[in-house]
């Protein structure tokens, strides 16, 4: 069965949403230029609502120790999920902090499934995700979609994730043409950047469990 992660979440309603849903995962991010950046007390306020069957994921950008340290505590989070970081320091970061990491990989050609491999036995999960344009403000959650094709046949070498570009609408085929085990969404559940919609919430949740 595919479970779901709802990324970028920053209200109690919208939170409360996803929990009722059935999400696993819910994704908190700590990247300053994302329209769903939190502050610690936002995050400390959103982590209270979260029961403990679902995980509480921390999103970074190549974070410094002292901004891991600070978002774990206030998010209690219970995964790290890791954009842009060089393996090395995904390395240092797992071992510091002892929490499961997952590492981005920004997908838009096969070559580019390359930065995988270095991850066999450094990361808890592979998330593979759109890359957006060069120069960029953010690195996801843009509600870019990669060919999902380009996963055929490759031997993935970690526990794996989907994201990029999914919505209620595409979801049920990008599960079926990929076999995801989690599927991560953010702009797809959105009014606009950074507000999440309840109903569009609710819809997507519906059509992963009925995948
Ligand atoms: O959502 C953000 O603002 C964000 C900021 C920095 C790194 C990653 C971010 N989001 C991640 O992007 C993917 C896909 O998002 P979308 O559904 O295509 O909008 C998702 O994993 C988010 O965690």
């Amino acid at each position: 069965m595919t479970t779901a992660k709802i990324c970028g979440l920053s209200t109690p309603d919208t939170l409360d949403a996803a929990i009722a849903g059935g999400a696993s995962h819910v994704g908190f991010v700590f990247f300053a230029p994302s329209p769903r950046n939190l502050s610690f007390d936002a995050a400390a306020g959103l982590a209270a609502r979260v029961p403990d069957r679902v995980a509480r994921v921390g999103v970074f950008v190549d974070p410094a120790d002292d901004l891991l340290e600070r978002a774990i505590a206030a998010g209690r989070l219970d995964v790290l999920q890791l954009h842009k970081t060089a393996p090395e320091r995904i390395a240092a970061i797992r071992a510091r902090h002892c929490l499961p990491v997952w590492a981005a990989v920004a997908v838009k050609a096969r070559a580019d499934l390359d930065a995988a491999r270095p991850l066999a036995g450094l990361v808890d999960r592979i998330l593979y995700d759109a890359k957006t344009p060069e120069g960029a403000s953010l690195p996801g959650g843009m509600g870019l979609r990669f060919d999902w094709g380009l996963l055929d046949g490759f031997r993935h070498p970690a526990p794996w994730a989907l994201s990029g570009g999914l919505d209620a609408g595409n979801v049920v085929e990008a599960i079926r043409r990929t076999g995801a085990p989690i599927v991560d969404v953010s702009s797809g559940v959105e009014s606009a950047p950074g507000v999440k919609d309840a109903t569009k919430i609710a819809a997507f949740l519906k059509a992963v469990s009925s995948a």
